[in-house]
Parts: structure tokens; C-alpha cells; sequence
């Protein structure tokens, strides 16, 4: 540090960190009436089109996963958005990935569960192979809405044997009550 400048002090980091979570915020597409009607969807993609954002992103998922989920052994990415930014924590966390799946779409033996979400029904799977007995795994995703992909994908790893340990979320839609459904720690970024 230079001589006689002043150390940063918490209240330096915390007013980057909101700076970082406002950009995040700012970068999140909405697109009423998609998929259908009456539903408002915030698309998280938008944010890749931005790289300060989608840097910002990175560091504030990290150090969330440093300072909350510090025992993390391995990330599991949801199907299509939290394969966006589980490999990209993984990889800075030097820690193995895996992702779990749409149904039919994972090759080898897999474990299959079924759940329903705010627009429609659908099943996630997991190669059992990719999950190691005890494992303590964070599971990410793009969005929680109504908690059904999480919740699913949560039982899909106790059946293979895993232990989730928390869950990570860019966006969270406070009214639809996902987060009663989810039986770990939850932490999301962006709330609405
Ligand atoms: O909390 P929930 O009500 O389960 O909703 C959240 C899920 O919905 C969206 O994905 P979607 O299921 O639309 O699938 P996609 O990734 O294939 O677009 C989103 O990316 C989450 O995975
Ligand atoms: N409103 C929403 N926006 C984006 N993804 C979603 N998944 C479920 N509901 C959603």
C-alpha cells in the first residue's frame, strides 16, 4: 500500500460489493409474457453481453461461496443458465463441476427427478457417477422462482448420496416463496 494512503476499511468493500450487485442488477433483462402470459421473465443472459458485469458477477458468486459456503467441495449447475456460472466458481475455486440436466439428455446410469415450476412440469437427472458419496456440494443456479428445480435437484443429490450444503442463486422473486422449499442455506444476489 502506498505510504499515507488511508487502509480500505469495511465500509469501502461493502459499498464496492453493492456497486458490483447494482451493475448485476441493471444487466438483468425483463420480458413480460414470456414464456406465457402473465409471467414476468428476468433473463440473466443479458448479463454475458456485458463483460464489467458479467466480471462483477464472478467476483461477487466467489466470494459468496468463500464467505458463506466455505466448505464447499464441489459445485452442481442447474440446467441450461447455472451451467453459466457454476464452471466459472468451480473453476476459480479449483473444485469439480457437474451438471445436472434436463431429462434425456445425460448419457450412462442416471438418477431422474420430477417437479413442477411456475410455468409447467419437468424432470432433472444426474450421471451417478459424478456424484461422490458424502460430497459437500453447492448448487447454483441463474434464478429461484417457485423452488421447484432447486428442491428437485437437491432431493436428486441426497438420493445419490451427495449432501447439499447450500444453494446459489443470482435472482430470487421474493412473492412466489421458492426459498420455504429449499432445505439448506439459500443465498441470491438479486432479490425482487
Ligand atoms: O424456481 P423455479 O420455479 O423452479 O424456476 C427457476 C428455474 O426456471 C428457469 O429455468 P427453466 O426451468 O425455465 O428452464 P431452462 O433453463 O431450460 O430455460 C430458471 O433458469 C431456473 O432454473
Ligand atoms: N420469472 C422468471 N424469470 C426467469 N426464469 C424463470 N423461471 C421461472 N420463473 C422465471
Amino acid at each position: 500500500m502506498l505510504r499515507g494512503a488511508a487502509a480500505p476499511t469495511a465500509t469501502d468493500e461493502q459499498k464496492k460489493e453493492l456497486e458490483k450487485i447494482e451493475l448485476i442488477k441493471k444487466n438483468i433483462g425483463l420480458y413480460p409474457d414470456f414464456p406465457k402470459a402473465g409471467v414476468l421473465f428476468r433473463d440473466t443472459c443479458t448479463i454475458l453481453r456485458q463483460p464489467n458485469a458479467f466480471q462483477a458477477l464472478k467476483e461477487v458468486l466467489v466470494q459468496c461461496v468463500r464467505v458463506h459456503f466455505v466448505e464447499t467441495e464441489c459445485i452442481g449447475g442447474l440446467d441450461a443458465r447455472g451451467f453459466l456460472i457454476g464452471p466459472i466458481i468451480a473453476l476459480e475455486l479449483r473444485i469439480p463441476f457437474i451438471p445436472i440436466r434436463k431429462r434425456g439428455k445425460l448419457p450412462g446410469k442416471v438418477t431422474t427427478e420430477e417437479y413442477t415450476k411456475e410455468y409447467g412440469k419437468d424432470a432433472v437427472e444426474i450421471q451417478d457417477e459424478s456424484v461422490t458419496a458424502g460430497a459437500k456440494i453447492l448448487l447454483v443456479d441463474d434464478l429461484l422462482a417457485t423452488g421447484g428445480s432447486l428442491q428437485a435437484s437437491c432431493n436428486l443429490i441426497e438420493k445419490c448420496y451427495g449432501e447439499v450444503i447450500g444453494c446459489l442463486v443470482i435472482a430470487e422473486i421474493e412473492n412466489l416463496h421458492g426459498r420455504a422449499q429449499i432445505p439448506v442455506p439459500l443465498h441470491s444476489i438479486v432479490k425482487y
